[in-house]
């Protein structure tokens, strides 16, 4: 009897202990409990926001949130969302709070961490010092090899398949059309034209591609926000019911694509250590190379001196291929996001004088394709900047752990004494919508960073994140840049664009926005040539006037 009413009272305290843990202390006294919810049931339950990141519609629930309840809000029981500059995004990333699994669970190349998955700073920023170089503006704006790969890819690929489109008088996919070049251009310079991929020139392969990589996304989201879970689902025998099986054998099918790009980078590399030249610049595995030497001379400096070279460099070669594929996927993913929805606007007929003033600027080059020269376009530079704006192709949750003590929220809304490991967000879509910032943010106008005066640039830039802030930022952002720019100037200095059907231009709503289509179609456009539009028109007026 005794030995029962012990147990009856050691049920209803283990009760009491869980419902103050779980219910009573999240909801009145954890710290977070000062911070708006965004939604009843956040502060004891993750469902609600796992949910929506399940669904990909994260990013507008999120923007909701802080439309509904400002800076500051509460997604989860340990989660929260910023959407400030102070107290927001320059606490939390240009602080150097840490990154997490979230990224290790989803970014885990061969088995191995590449720069953007590695939680600690110690070793993230050993290997961002090795590649910030070969990415730099000044680099990529004086690289010959960059400046014959910009010409070669326009020239010989991108502007005779719009001249052949334009014949046809068709319409055409865009969005293949931008994952195809902009993976050529990024590939060319991690490991060498003659050693890249050449989607331009095998359309249907590279169609085939982006579809088959683009339909794993939605299943990233199972090891990524329920790590646990997956596992013991996958060691049960029933991780299928998650994740089906055809998707570990097209992430393999994507691993041993690149490991091909790394072979014959390699064999670049090892023909010019032995004929001591290294032939044409722009054959240069530019940033294979670097990493490769990079982490041989750290492997040497830390082997015996009899250890063979050969050896060390096979020792290094999946973590180079580890981070090359990290830097193909994310150099062409996200740049052709940028560039389909920067067609698709410009196409649209209220759009229409945009596409013109960008023609007569680009007319004024003569044909140059200087990375130089084109950078300092203004109307170029607003175009893009306003595409990267509004369509951030990275406009989702860039979660970041908090260290002990934090305070977080902008002025009027800082909470203080929050806990370590609190996971904390903030979102290029709602920095890139603060009204005050950027007037009637649901409207693309690249007159914003023409006409707005010294002060309110300088205050856009500030609230500008499409590339993120702080040590993590995009290693790759001025070779995307340079590269979109390029293409942008291949197709608009003589062509003409027509949006025929955009109706799938809507944006995905997790962390990467790309657009989701409807029917199998994304942004369909019709060109046409300005040269053979002129001649026409000349013909017209010459039959009329003889007429
Ligand atoms: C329009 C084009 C691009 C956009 C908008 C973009 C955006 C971003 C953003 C927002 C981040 C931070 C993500 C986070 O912390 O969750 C990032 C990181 C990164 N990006 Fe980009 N990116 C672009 C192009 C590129 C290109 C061309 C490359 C490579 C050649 C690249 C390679 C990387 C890498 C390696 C990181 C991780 C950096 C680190 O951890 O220090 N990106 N990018």
């Amino acid at each position: 009897m005794a030995t029962s009413t012990t147990l009856l009272i050691a049920e209803i305290l283990s009760i009491c202990v869980v419902i103050y843990g779980w219910v009573i202390f999240p909801i009145l006294f954890s710290p977070l409990a000062k911070i708006p919810s965004a939604h009843w049931s956040a502060p004891f339950s993750s469902f609600w926001i796992l949910n929506k990141r399940r669904k990909q519609a994260e990013t507008l629930a999120v923007h909701d949130a802080h439309l509904r309840l400002g800076p500051i809000v509460r997604l989860g029981p340990n989660e929260i969302s910023v959407n400030s500059v102070d107290g927001g995004i320059r606490t939390v990333y240009a602080g150097g709070y840490q990154k997490g699994d979230w990224y290790l669970n989803a970014f885990n190349n061969y088995g191995i961490m590449p720069m953007f998955a590695m939680p600690d700073h110690a070793n993230h920023s050993q290997r961002k010092r090795m590649l910030s170089n070969i990415y730099a503006k000044s680099t990529l704006q004086s690289s010959k090899a960059m400046d014959t790969i910009t010409h070669t890819l326009l020239n010989d690929t991108l502007v005779p398949k719009l001249r052949g489109m334009a014949k046809k008088g068709e319409a055409v996919e865009f969005y293949d059309l931008f994952c195809a070049m902009a993976m050529d251009f990024v590939a060319a310079y991690v490991f060498g034209l003659k050693n890249a991929c050449h989607f331009m020139d095998q359309p249907d392969m590279g169609a085939r591609f982006f579809r088959d990589y683009k339909a794993r996304q939605e299943f990233v989201f199972w090891p990524q926000e329920m790590p646990l879970f997956t596992s013991f689902m996958s060691k049960s025998g029933l991780g299928n019911l998650l994740v089906p099986s055809w998707v570990a054998k097209a992430n393999n099918d994507i691993e041993s694509w690149l490991i091909g790009m790394c072979d014959k980078a390699e064999q670049t590399v090892r023909q010019a250590e032995l004929e001591g030249e290294k032939g044409p610049e722009e054959d240069w595995p530019n940033v294979y190379s670097r990493l490769r030497s990079s982490l041989l001379k750290e492997s040497k400096a830390k082997s015996a001196s009899d250890v063979p070279v050969d050896y060390q460099v096979q020792v290094n070669r999946l973590a180079v291929a580890s981070e090359m594929l990290d830097h193909t996927l994310a150099g062409f993913d996200t740049s052709s996001i940028t560039l389909t929805f920067l067609a698709y606007e410009l196409s649209l007929p209220h759009n229409s004088h945009w596409q013109d003033k960008l023609r007569a600027e680009l007319k004024t080059l003569d044909g140059s394709r200087d990375a130089k020269t084109l950078d300092n376009l203004p109307i170029l530079h607003a175009i893009l900047m306003e595409t990267l704006r509004y369509h951030a192709p990275i406009p989702g949750n860039q979660p970041r752990i908090t260290p002990s003590d934090a305070t977080l929220g902008a002025e009027g809304h800082a909470v203080s004494g929050l806990p370590p490991d609190v996971r904390v967000q903030a979102q290029a879509w709602s920095l890139h919508r603060n009204p005050e910032v950027f007037p009637e943010p649901e409207t693309w106008n690249p007159a914003r960073w023409l006409e707005s005066n010294e002060e309110q640039l300088k205050e856009m830039q500030r609230w500008f994140w499409a590339f993120g802030s702080g040590g993590r930022m995009c290693v790759g952002s001025n070779l995307a840049m340079l590269d979109m720019k390029a293409i942008i100037a291949g197709i608009w200095a003589d062509f003409r664009t027509t949006c025929v059907d955009g109706r799938g231009m809507v944006h995905n709503g997790g962390y990467v926005a790309e657009p989701v289509g409807k029917d199998g179609k994304y942004c369909m456009m019709k060109v046409e040539e300005i040269e053979v539009l002129v001649k026409k028109e000349r013909m017209v007026g010459y039959v009329r006037e003889t007429r």
